[in-house]
């Protein structure tokens, strides 16, 4: 424990009134190394503050996208690493701050942990450059001092606090109850362990699974999917500029995959099929792909713009619907008169994305527990208009890349209960689903970040799948 003498206190009358959005406006004239520092606290910041993704957090800083893109990755990575390491940067941090210092001290304070902790950056660097940034405002100026004084602190005693914290420490709490009351403290701790790494690269092929698993040097996994140890430069492998594949990780790419299964000998060929919220559009790529005549639609007319260049770069094709899925009517269907017109319908829910927390930690960090039961009233209002669209004998397909069972299993009761004309289509173990371990009793896919450990893991996803009977 440390003595209470040994705080550091914020300094009085600094007058720090933070303006995140007057801040954010300008580009400020520092070096790179400098720079790079300030757009992760503020990036950190902003998730924080605003609950928004961290991608979002960088796109909307003046000045981010100019940056050297080696410079972008440093920033990234430095702030990702402050929400994989939370907990355990936190109880650093705590015995050393008499007070809580204003918001964007305490992101310094913690993108400069992330460094001198986790980072291959040398910790004179990393402390050096922090108080850079807080010297670069008048606002900031009076809190260098602190700034320096903490991380000095952090350099020498750091490691042992940080090594002391049980990594599931590192989730908030309100997650970690949901998971331990819904997977137990085993799967919690597994789980906890995938956050701490860097995940890595999952590939869905158009065709020849085996030739560029060779050409990218990846294995091919049970399902089909191509994995690669490490991200690395996407857009820089073989096969990227030539539409050849699209990143999907390996959960996100069963849905499509066990629709076709439900479709019999055919699978997907010639079926119409309805895929809502459906960008950026994996698995639409997907769809098409396995011959289907698609329909895509989503509300988000920038999201649809990546879902354009991707089928653009993939040569595929789709008709695009840029609607609200609760208002979505075919052209020319008559609402009165309609009974569903596809053989299939996909609704990829929007929710709390906390299944892949693997490659966005920020999802644990910018949604809380009133927003899961928002999500959820959302999902089953969703899930009833997808249905209108399903023809006699179609099938649906509900999933979403959450650990939470509300935006999962739950929403299957009542959806069944208001529509008495669809029924459970229980997926079954089959040989490649076998390895992954992720059908459940009912007949769900319920994969979690652990799962294909050997291997690197695997997203957290829920997948059900639902058929309309033939009468009526
Ligand atoms: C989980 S993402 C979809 C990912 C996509 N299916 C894929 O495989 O790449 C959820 C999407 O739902 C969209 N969305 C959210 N609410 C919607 C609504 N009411 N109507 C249509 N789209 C919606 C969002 O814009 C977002 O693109």
């Amino acid at each position: 424990m440390t003595d209470k003498k040994h705080y550091i206190k914020t300094p009085n009358n600094v007058p720090y009134e933070p303006n995140l959005t007057e801040d954010f406006k300008s580009r400020p004239k520092l070096p790179a190394p400098t720079l790079t520092r300030l757009y992760a606290a503020r990036a950190v910041q902003l998730v924080i503050r605003d609950g928004v993704t961290l991608e979002a957090a960088f796109d909307g800083q003046a000045g981010y996208s100019d940056l050297d893109p080696r410079d972008r990755a440093f920033a990234r990575l430095i702030a990702a690493t402050v929400f994989r390491r939370w907990g355990q940067i936190g109880a650093v941090l705590k015995p050393m701050l008499k007070d809580k210092p204003p918001a964007f001290i305490m992101s310094v304070l913690q993108t400069a942990c992330a460094q001198i902790l986790f980072l291959d950056t040398g910790q004179h660097a990393a402390v050096g450059e922090s108080v850079n940034v807080v010297k670069s405002s008048s606002k900031t100026r009076g809190f260098a001092g602190l700034v320096n004084a903490v991380l000095r602190r952090v350099t020498r005693e750091g490691p042992k606090i940080a090594a002391t914290m049980a990594p599931s420490e590192n989730f908030p709490r309100w997650l970690s109850n949901s998971w331990t009351k819904a997977y137990g403290r085993q799967a919690l701790r597994k789980m906890a362990l995938q956050l701490m790494k860097d995940p890595p690269l999952d590939i869905s092929v158009v065709s020849d699974t085996e030739g560029w698993a060779e050409k990218l040097d990846g294995t091919v996994l049970p399902t089909g999917s191509i994995r690669k140890d490490r991200i690395g430069n996407v857009t820089e492998l073989p096969g990227f500029e030539t539409g050849a594949w699209w990143a999907q990780d390996i959960a996100a790419s069963l849905p499509v995959k066990l629709l076709a299964r439900a479709l019999g000998d055919d699978g997907l060929t010639g079926k119409t099929v309805l895929d809502l919220c459906a960008a950026p559009g994996g698995k639409t790529m997907q769809l098409c792909a396995m011959g289907a005549d698609v329909t895509a639609v989503d509300k988000s007319d920038k999201r649809l713009d990546r879902l354009r260049q991707n089928l653009e770069r993939t040569g595929q094709n789709a008709q695009i619907v840029v609607e609200d899925v609760k208002d979505f009517m075919p052209e020319g269907a008559d609402p009165d008169a309609y009974n569903g017109q596809f053989d299939a319908v996909l609704l990829d829910a929007p929710c709390s994305a906390t299944g892949t927390f693997r490659r966005h930690p920020d999802v644990l960090f910018n949604k809380s527990h009133t927003d899961i039961g928002k999500l959820g009233s959302l999902q089953n209002k969703l899930l009833l208009a997808a249905a209108r669209h399903v023809k006699p004998g179609g099938h649906l397909i509900y999933c979403t890349c959450s650990l939470q069972t509300e935006e999962g299993e739950a929403r299957i009761a009542p959806f069944l209960a208001a529509r008495s004309d669809f029924r459970l289509n229980p997926i079954l173990t089959e040989p490649d689903l076998d390895d992954l371990q992720v059908v459940t009793q009912e007949g769900y896919v319920r994969s979690l970040p652990h799962y294909l450990l050997k291997k690197g893991g695997m997203d957290g996803f829920f997948i059900a799948r639902l058929q309309r009977t033939k009468e009526n």
